[in-house]
């Protein structure tokens, strides 16, 4: 990583090398990955090409520290106080950072010899997927280490396991696919780091991946991973003697699990977060959504990586930080069992028909702060006053909801296990602490003043002391001034005298000389002042110092036992978390329900695919802010067990709703298998298994793909693994390549739909020929968006209605986005000759037609040349689609008419 990286030691001896860079260069080479934050008084330095990298990011001053090897060190600091913003950039941009500390007292070093080195030590790697601190975290993200592991199962075949792991959290979940579902699984969990072995890093098949994750990738090497000592750190971990207690893992899942908590243990070096135990996310209870699909349908964010516009921050209803980050772990991992979907949905609708209960709880819910990254942060010895505030104010809250649920009695499963949990909690903690804690609260508990007055009597009393002694040294001012006539004298502090009498020159060469030699020992001469000390006054001084050293003695011992109490009980409170997010959850769900007049969707085992009055969450959002009413439209795409899913193909005119209307049928999907109410009158879905969508077009020309390209890689993704279960959703396949092209492939992919893959499926295109296809194939219905024409205008009603459309209204859009009069003109011109020509010879190529014949305007046209039926005829034959049968029937026709003419 370092170009002109030092040496990782010194040469023996040489004087050009400090010890102190001596040091550093020995801490960097055990960090060669990270970027050094090296400390040094009340600043993190760093040297050589760290310095360099971090003043480049950070937009922070390079300067110069001595020399290394005869060479300028180049050096940059940051700020401790400040640390943590500039942490959160860095981590921001994808770098990884090593905290040094110094680990001894500098007196303790001076004691070694003069010239003898702070001890320092690496004390904490902070890396993307393994921060914790609220200045660093998003509330509602959850912060994602994935480790992946694998496990051979025949010569080419692997199972691979994977850990996500939230940190900040301690939520911690496994599962298992095979190599083709990797890619999927890793776009479900949106991991913000991911680490594995060299071995599956190095995997050219797998390249790809990594080269294109949204996330960074930590490679580690291949010691310590093998299956029996992950095992062993799981069960050391957790302090269990067998993983059987929670749940049955792979091999592959166990070698995961282990990974992440190897790294947590690298990088956290000794501190332990207070994990829950791995819990299986169970992959094949997903409702699988490939990348593509996810990208295309902006559930979680939107195609420019924003969640503004996304699905998410649609539907997003919940109060607390908790509760926005379960919303989008399921909305991005929706459930395929229609049991466990109802009983989600069985919590929205209590709360949906009761609507007090529902204002209640969100109330309550309000108030709660986010306990489980509180709870991590003290645990790890990084926490303050305030997240200890943070425990007590969310115990709080969660007994005020759990009370409002117990009193309603019968209570649905999901919500039930909830109040459960919150009943369970020890009200002790949260009235120790609020019994400890002052109202207000200082950031850092090195700042004191967090304990209660009345808290601890020994503390009231040093305080006592404290102020008292402000008095006594006011009055001692008061009687030094009357003694001495020195009216203008005052005693003030710093950090250098302590506490001192101030007096202007003229009096002060009185003290020097005069009767109050004795009381006044002389310290510092000033421009127009001069300061002196006494014994009194330095008594008085111990007396403050100790009793300030004593009171915050007392306070951060009071911190450490209340630390240790709800440290101690990590597991009630993490239940009472994970129960509050579930309840914000469900009367999030139930309020935006409520808002928008959404319906309990029908989840079954069928085939059935019936939306009556479906609308899109989004778009219908967007139009609203407008004063705009959304159409409704219906769906309806069952199928039968044994001839499998429906085919709706949709013609209609640009701008008439295709895209929306494909789009919110795979939404109303996803959001019905999440566990929600759905933007519907009405829905019946029988569950789907997985979801595919083609949607729009991307260039992405970093992995070198063309638009058709990738169009043609999603597109084979699709018939290559759609099954009779899955929804599939194409929008305009085949456009990006030459008319007949486009219009066999897309003509070929719906064929093999409806005969191979047998699923449900919604097709928007505007190949009009397409439409023959209902003709043929049994389960293909057609379906066309309404438009009206009023005074030459076209007018989209935004109806899906049983039809074809009749044209594509193309033109009037590009003149509604204000393309040049002339140009519109044009094209008008060309699509009345290019039509007639269709209608005279339907087999001619579009790319054959003057389409693109020079037509300079306002120039007027020439002449046109004479007729020549025959050249005409030849230049209408294309060889390259032509069958042999029907070059040898076009030759016979040349001859006949060459014969005619
Ligand atoms: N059901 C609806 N009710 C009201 N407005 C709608 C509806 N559907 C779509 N619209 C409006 O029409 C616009 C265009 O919709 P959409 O992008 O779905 O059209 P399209 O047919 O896919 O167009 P193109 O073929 O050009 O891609 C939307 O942005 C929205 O403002």
């Amino acid at each position: 990583m370092l170009d002109h990286a030092p040496p990782a030691s010194p040469p023996p001896g040489d004087a050009r090398v400090t010890p102190m860079m001596a040091q550093y260069v020995e801490i960097k080479a055990a960090n060669p990955d990270s970027l050094l934050f090296y400390r040094m008084g009340d600043f993190y330095e760093l040297f050589f090409e760290d310095a360099e990298i971090a003043s480049r990011t950070l937009g922070i001053v390079l300067t110069r520290r001595g020399k290394h090897q005869g060479q300028d060190i180049p050096m940059c600091g940051v700020p401790v106080e400040r640390a943590d913003d500039y942490l959160q950039r860095l981590i921001a941009a994808g770098h990884r950072v090593a905290v040094c500390e110094q680990t001894e007292d500098p007196a303790e070093a001076k004691k070694r010899g003069a010239k003898s080195v702070v001890r320092r030590d690496v004390v904490r790697l902070v890396t993307p997927g393994t921060i914790t601190e609220e200045a660093l975290l998003e509330p509602a993200r959850a912060n994602v280490l994935l480790a992946l592991a694998r496990r051979r199962l025949s010569d080419e075949a692997f199972c691979y396991g994977l850990a996500a792991l939230d940190i900040s959290t301690g939520r911690f979940l496994v599962s298992e696919t095979d190599e083709a579902g990797l890619a999927t699984e890793i776009a479900r969990i949106e991991p913000r780091e991911i680490i594995l072995p060299d071995a599956v890093h190095e995997d050219p098949r797998l390249a790809a991946l990594w080269r294109d994750a949204r996330a960074a990738v930590t490679p580690v090497a291949r010691e310590g991973l093998d299956p029996a000592s992950a095992e062993r750190r799981i069960r050391d971990y957790f302090g269990v003697a067998t993983l059987d207690a929670f749940g049955s893992f792979g091999r592959a899942e166990v070698a995961a699990a282990g990974l992440a908590l190897f790294y947590v243990e690298r990088t956290q070096l000794g501190a332990r977060p207070p994990l829950s135990p791995p819990a299986r996310a169970g992959a094949s209870a997903a409702l699988a959504i490939d990348a593509a699909t996810r990208a295309n349908l902006e559930l979680t964010r939107t195609l420019a990586g924003e969640r503004a516009g996304s699905l998410l921050a649609a539907i997003d209803r919940t109060v607390t930080p908790a509760g926005g980050r379960l919303l989008a772990e399921r909305l991005a991992g929706p459930l395929t069992d229609p049991g466990a979907i109802a009983r989600r949905a069985d919590a929205v609708a209590l709360l949906v028909a009761e609507a007090d209960l529902r204002d209640g709880l969100r109330r309550g819910l309000k108030s709660a702060p986010d306990l489980a990254r509180a709870l991590t942060r003290l645990a790890l010895g990084r926490g303050g006053p305030r997240d200890l505030a943070a425990i007590r104010d969310g115990l709080f809250a969660a007994f005020e909801v759990g009370a409002s649920l117990l009193l309603w009695g019968a209570l649905p499963p999901e919500l039930a296990g909830a109040a459960e949990a919150l009943a369970r909690l020890d009200r002790a903690l949260p009235e120790a602490l609020a019994g400890a804690l002052a109202d207000d609260l200082p950031l850092l508990k090195r700042d004191g003043g967090f304990v209660r007055a009345g808290y601890d009597p020994s503390l009231d009393e040093l305080r006592t002391l404290q102020t008292d002694s402000r008095k006594v040294i006011a009055a001692l001012q008061a009687r030094y001034a009357a003694e001495t006539g020195c009216r203008t004298l005052r005693i003030k502090h710093n950090h250098m005298l302590g506490y001192f009498v101030e007096v202007p020159q003229a009096a002060g060469e009185e003290f020097l000389r005069g009767p109050h030699k004795e009381t006044f020992v002389h310290r510092q001469t000033m421009a127009d002042a001069m300061r002196f000390s006494t014994v009194e006054l330095g008594g008085l001084e111990a007396r403050i110092a100790s009793a300030a050293e004593r009171a915050l003695a007392i306070e951060l011992a009071a911190f450490d036992e209340l630390t240790a109490r709800a440290i101690g009980a990590s597991q009630g409170i993490n239940a009472a978390a994970d129960a509050l997010a579930e309840i914000d959850i469900a009367a999030a769900l139930a309020e935006l329900a409520a808002e928008g007049g959404w319906s309990r969707p029908v989840v079954d085992a069928s085939l059935a695919f019936r939306i009556e009055g479906g609308r899109h969450p989004v778009v219908e959002a967007a139009l609203r802010r407008d004063g705009v009413a959304f159409i409704a439209n219906d769906c309806d795409l069952s199928g039968e067990e044994r001839k499998g899913g429906r085919i709706a193909l949709i013609t209609g005119p640009n701008m008439g709703g295709k895209s929306t209307y494909l789009r919110q049928n795979a939404l109303i999907v996803v959001l019905a298998q999440m566990g929600s109410f759905v933007p519907a009158r009405a829905a019946h879905i029988g569950a789907v298994d997985r979801l595919f969508s083609r949607v729009g077009a991307a260039d992405d020309l970093a992995r070198g793909r063309s638009t058709f390209m990738v169009e043609m890689v999603e597109t084979a993704a699709i018939l290559n693994q759609a099954t009779a279960r899955s929804l599939v959703i194409l929008d305009e396949i085949g456009r990006g390549t030459a008319t007949f092209d486009g219009l066999s492939i897309a003509w070929s992919a719906v064929e093999h739909l409806h005969g191979v893959n047998r699923c449900r499926a919604l097709f928007a295109t505007h190949f009009h020929e397409l439409t023959r296809l209902a003709e043929r194939l049994d389960r293909l219905a057609n379906a066309t968006l309404k438009v009206a024409e009023w005074n030459g205008e076209v007018v989209f009603l935004h109806e899906v209605v049983p039809g074809v459309a009749d044209r594509s209204y193309g033109i009037q859009v590009a003149r509604l986005a204000g393309l040049p009069p002339a140009v519109i003109e044009r094209a008008r011109t060309i699509l009345s000759e290019l039509e007639r020509g269709d209608r005279e010879r339907p087999a001619a190529r579009i790319d054959d037609l003057p389409l693109f014949a020079a037509a300079p305007r306002p120039a007027p046209s020439p002449p046109a040349p004479k007729a020549d039926p025959l050249r005409e005829a030849v230049a209408a034959l294309d060889p390259d689609e032509m069958t042999p049968r029907e070059a040898l029937d076009a030759l016979y026709r040349l001859k006949a008419a060459a014969k005619g003419g």
